[in-house]
């Protein structure tokens, strides 16, 4: 048998590589041996910092001061990386700090391959414990059962609204939210033939349907249209049986081995789904003020002429910005209803301080579902 070659350097030459190319890649290998020392400097600070939280019982994921570190980089680039750039590295060099403090374990929509798997990564970094859930619901059970020390759950998309089920669960849930982060939601029709004819069913999450509704009707007029639990569930079925299709993530056609038949089939190009990061008050702390945050609550008012203006008085009294304003019906006959309210700011600031006091002084009902950073992406 022969030899196995002898590992490669990054830059080893091949005979046709010109020589200002090496002289460049020479540079490069010399700059990325600074940038991996830098890196094992900056994890042995993150260690140190890690050994200090230990002794004082505290926690070690914080989303505010990932924020700062992360807005701070953002305010100082120059270039010729581009701005947009800086979250995603940042969040995964910090990923991989904070792994070596502790285990963060995420909870969320499985199997592998759903949209909220890549909200997933893309929040906490790759260095996370996947904890891969049947449904929303269990998402939240998981997490509330100290199973998972974060649950990641879709609250809303661009195109479809609101994501009743995880509005519903708010109202009654132990958990708090933490952050939030939004993914550009590209959907993709995959199969195992490399080829739309023959396409009798297609499986996905009723919300991808919903989102594809117009392709569908024009390309695959005659398909069932069968919802399954996840995108990824609808991926894992279309790789058992050619007559089913799929529409999923590109990561869930590589997870399954599917050809990516028609590319972003969404009716709306700028499709977008927000989700929100959720965690046990009893073994995390609310994120402190980190200067660009957000407020989320869940509140109802009397049936009365008049109720939901009076409530959002002292929000326009104190200069609060309302970002966001959902109703869902309380279920009680009554045409009452629940209101989600996302305000700019954090309760630590004087102003949404007295606002939100006085804004639970005119609700029949009022809970602070989180106060977090705003998404840095
Ligand atoms: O500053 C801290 O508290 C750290 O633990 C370090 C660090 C980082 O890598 O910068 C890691 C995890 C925390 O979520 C925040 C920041």
């Amino acid at each position: 048998m022969a030899d196995a070659p002898a590992p490669s350097t990054p830059t080893a030459p091949s005979s046709d590589t010109p020589p200002e190319l090496l002289a460049l890649r020479h540079q490069i290998d010399a700059v990325d041996r600074e940038l991996l020392a830098l890196l094992n400097k900056r994890a042995s600070l993150a260690l140190s910092v890690g050994s200090l939280k230990k002794k004082e019982g505290s926690v070690v994921f914080r989303p505010e001061r990932e924020a700062q570190v992360i807005d701070g980089l953002k305010a100082i680039n120059q270039g010729p990386l581009m701005t947009d750039t800086i979250a995603p590295i940042w969040r995964e060099v910090m990923s991989a700090c904070r792994a070596l403090e502790t285990p963060t374990r995420v909870a969320y929509l499985g199997p592998a391959g759903t949209f909220s798997e890549e909200a997933a990564l893309g929040y906490f970094g790759s260095s996370l414990v996947r904890v891969m859930c049947a449904s929303i619901d269990e998402v939240f059970r998981t997490t509330a059962a100290g199973a998972a020390d974060f649950g990641v759950v879709p609250v809303e998309n661009s195109t479809e609204g609101v994501v009743a089920r995880s509005l519903d669960i708010f109202l009654t849930t132990p958990l708090f939210i933490i952050g939030e982060t939004s993914l550009f939601v590209r959907h993709n029709l995959m199969r195992k033939d490399n080829a739309l004819d023959g396409i009798e069913v297609v499986c996905a999450h009723p919300q991808a349907l919903a989102q594809c509704h117009g392709w569908l009707s024009a390309h695959l007029p005659h398909a069932e249209r069968r919802p399954v639990s996840s995108n990824a569930e609808g991926a894992r079925l279309a790789a058992q049986d050619s007559r089913l299709a799929a529409i999923a993530s590109v990561r869930a056609s590589s997870e399954y081995g599917l050809h990516v038949i028609s590319p972003a089939i969404q009716d709306d190009p700028h499709n977008r789904t927000r989700f929100a990061i959720v965690t046990d008050p009893h073994r995390h702390p609310a994120p402190k003020a980190s200067g660009h945050d957000c407020t989320s609550l869940v509140v109802s008012v009397s049936n009365r002429p008049g109720a939901v203006h009076d409530m959002l008085v002292p929000l326009k009294k104190h200069g609060v910005s309302m970002t966001r304003f959902e109703s869902r019906p309380a279920r009680s006959g009554q045409w009452e209803y629940y209101f989600y309210i996302d305000l700019q700011g954090h309760p630590d600031e004087p102003q949404v301080q007295v606002a939100l006091q006085e804004l639970r002084e005119a609700c029949a009902y009022f809970k602070v579902l989180g106060t977090y950073p705003l998404d840095t992406h």
